[in-house]
């Protein structure tokens, strides 16, 4: 038996139909255009090419672009400076930070100076301390994304099992709060984890966000599990996640694939954020 192969590219692309409607909906309503502003400091090829697609799929949605790039030897005021004017500016309805900026620079200084309704990438300590409160505020884009994928692929979540490899402030952490707010029961496990393969095997549902190629392989898997791989890594032979695809497909019940799974469901929520922030700013959030 080999597992049903959940679509990402497909599912991203309805949310981004779903985001370029609300948008027509909000510019009818006598609203304005929902404006991204994404920050790239420096000239990282790989960060380029992430920027540019979102750039380039915030258009396609009907949004406007308001990139703004930095030179990779910018200081920190002069970054917290730009960050400080696209909070004030009204056209701005959601402020992206590119990570990783270079390391000279502070992150999480310039990312607290988002304003929590502009931070649609869900990562300031104030977006991330409502979703831990179980209160609604911009949420992570690659966890609700997952959250997306599930529920598109008809998985039950109330009282599952569920198993999050990784424990990062950008995918991991926010994770399990998603699944804990749907009543799954919620393990989250790492590198220092004791028989990994085994707290594994308990899940019904498995997300992988552990940034390890192949990480867990078909010995992590319960028959007809739900695998999200969160995981991609540039290889010689193109891209890979965290999981064993080829061997774990073999077992599990449902898996995304790497490309073309978790990934297209990044921007789409990014989308999604920017859309729901700009009608918050507009007076008419729901
Ligand atoms: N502030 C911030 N927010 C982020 O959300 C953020 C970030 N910084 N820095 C880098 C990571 C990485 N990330 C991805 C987004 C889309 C794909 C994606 O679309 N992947 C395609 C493949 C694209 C390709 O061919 O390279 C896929 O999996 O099918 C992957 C990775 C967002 N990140």
């Amino acid at each position: 038996m080999t597992a049903q192969v959940i679509d990402g590219t497909a599912v991203a692309r309805q949310v981004r139909e779903d985001v370029a409607k609300g948008v027509q909906e909000l510019l009818a309503a006598g609203g304005t255009a929902p404006g991204l502003a994404t920050v790239l400091i420096g000239d990282d090829p790989a960060s380029e090419v992430y920027v540019r697609n979102k750039r380039k799929l915030c258009v396609a949605a009907g949004m406007q672009d308001l990139h703004r790039h930095l030179p990779g030897d910018v200081g920190q005021e002069e970054a917290a400076a730009l960050i400080d004017e696209l909070a004030a500016d009204p056209a701005v309805s959601g402020i992206l930070l590119q990570l990783p900026v270079p390391k000279h620079l502070d992150s999480e200084a310039l990312l607290a100076r988002i304003p929590a309704e502009k931070d649609v990438d869900g990562l300031t300590a104030a977006n991330a301390g409502l979703l831990a409160q179980g209160r609604p505020g911009l949420r992570p884009c690659t966890p609700s994304g997952v959250m997306v994928l599930l529920d598109e692929a008809g998985v039950s979540l109330q009282g599952a099992e569920a198993v999050v490899v990784g424990r990062s402030v950008l995918v991991g952490k926010p994770m399990a709060q998603l699944l804990l707010e749907r009543n799954a029961t919620v393990t989250i496990c790492h590198s220092r984890t004791r028989d990994l393969a085994e707290v594994c095997r308990r899940a019904d549902v498995l997300v992988v966000a552990a940034g390890i190629p192949g990480l867990v392989g078909a010995d992590a898997v319960k028959p007809g599990a739900t695998v999200i791989d969160v995981g991609i890594h540039r290889g010689e032979n193109g891209l890979h996640g965290d999981v064993d695809t080829a061997a774990v497909a073999e077992v599990a019940g449902s898996i995304t694939p790497v490309p073309g799974g978790v990934g297209p469901m990044t921007i789409a929520m990014l989308l999604a954020n920017t859309l729901e922030a700009a009608k918050v700013q507009q007076g008419r959030g729901d």
